[in-house]
């Protein structure tokens, strides 16, 4: 049996719901061998982010070195990476490795509304992360900062703003229209190279979204080795972020928005009182 190896580099979350947990979760689950370079220790839980402790660059450099020369990587995962120089430190790294299958989740802001990047590290991640992205996954917000133009919130205008991300660099744009309001959920793919594809799921009526895309990423990051399309790891991690939404409410984690279910988006319902 083939075995691939997932990479995650992004920060920390010791309530387990959203970054470098939220990512091996999701890659265990999606057989994928999950990997992690931490970028930085986020003190933070389902009620929001108290305190970042940033790992110096030439940390982060050691750790992908190190693991990079030692093992195989698949596909990776890139999420929150906090300011420049982290940012040089995972281009050289790409570069360096000639990294494949690179999925970078724009991370700016928690759902707390407590920032994760340094306003002055937008630059970098515009210019130097996007032209290296095989597929990019901005929320709404995060494409308008990219873009340096208002949110927009119809399918519409997120499809000119998913074709501007493009000509910045990134092969293949993910736009996340989770925060939009309305019955559906709905994602859209954008490429070069293909016709636009949305990606709509039932609106789950939860508070319980800590992670959704720390998840989402993470999926499509396990699955393109697994796959024979970029469209079809897209579709099938969508749908296993669907089920694990959909049995969020069955965790009791924390008091503010709590995590997704990973456990019941995989083995599916009843196992829980089974097992
Ligand atoms: N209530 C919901 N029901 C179904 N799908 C949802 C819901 N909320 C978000 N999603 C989906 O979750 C994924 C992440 O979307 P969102 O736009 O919320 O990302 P995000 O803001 O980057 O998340 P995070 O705050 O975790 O970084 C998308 O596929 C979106 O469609
Ligand atoms: C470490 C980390 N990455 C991403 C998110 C996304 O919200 C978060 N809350 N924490």
């Amino acid at each position: 049996m083939t075995s691939f190896n997932i990479l995650s580099i992004a920060g920390t979350d010791p309530s387990g719901g959203a970054g470098i947990q939220a990512d091996l979760k999701t890659f265990s689950a999606l057989g994928g061998y999950g990997m992690s370079v931490v970028t930085a220790l986020v003190a933070q839980t389902t009620t929001g982010v108290r305190e970042v402790h940033e790992v110096p660059p030439e940390f982060i450099t050691s750790q992908l070195d190190t693991l990079l020369n030692d093992v195989r990587v698949d596909a990776v995962k890139i999420g929150m990476l906090g300011n420049t120089g982290v940012i040089d430190a995972v281009v050289r790294a790409i570069d360096d490795h000639r990294l494949p299958n690179v999925v970078l989740d724009p991370v700016m802001v928690a759902k707390s509304g407590d920032r994760l990047l340094a306003a002055d590290a937008i630059e970098a991640v515009r210019s130097q992360l996007l032209p290296r992205a095989d597929l990019v996954t901005p929320n709404l917000p995060e494409a308008a900062e990219l873009l340096g133009e208002e949110e927009v919130h119809d399918l519409a205008s997120m499809g000119e703003q998913a074709t501007r991300l493009l000509t910045l660099g990134a092969r293949q744009v993910l736009l996340k229209g989770g925060h939009l309001s309305g019955q559906s959920s709905t994602d859209l793919l954008v490429a070069a190279e293909a016709a636009p594809e949305t990606f709509s799921a039932e609106r789950i009526p939860t508070k319980n979204t800590h992670g959704t895309g720390c998840t989402l990423s993470s999926a499509i990051a396990a699955l393109r080795p697994q796959r024979r399309a970029w469209f079809e790891a897209v579709r099938d991690a969508k749908n296993y972020l669907t089920e694990a939404l959909r049995h969020a409410d069955d965790l009791e984690v924390g008091h503010g928005k709590g995590p997704v279910h990973h456990f019941h988006a995989w083995w599916g319902e009843g196992v829980g009182e089974r097992g």
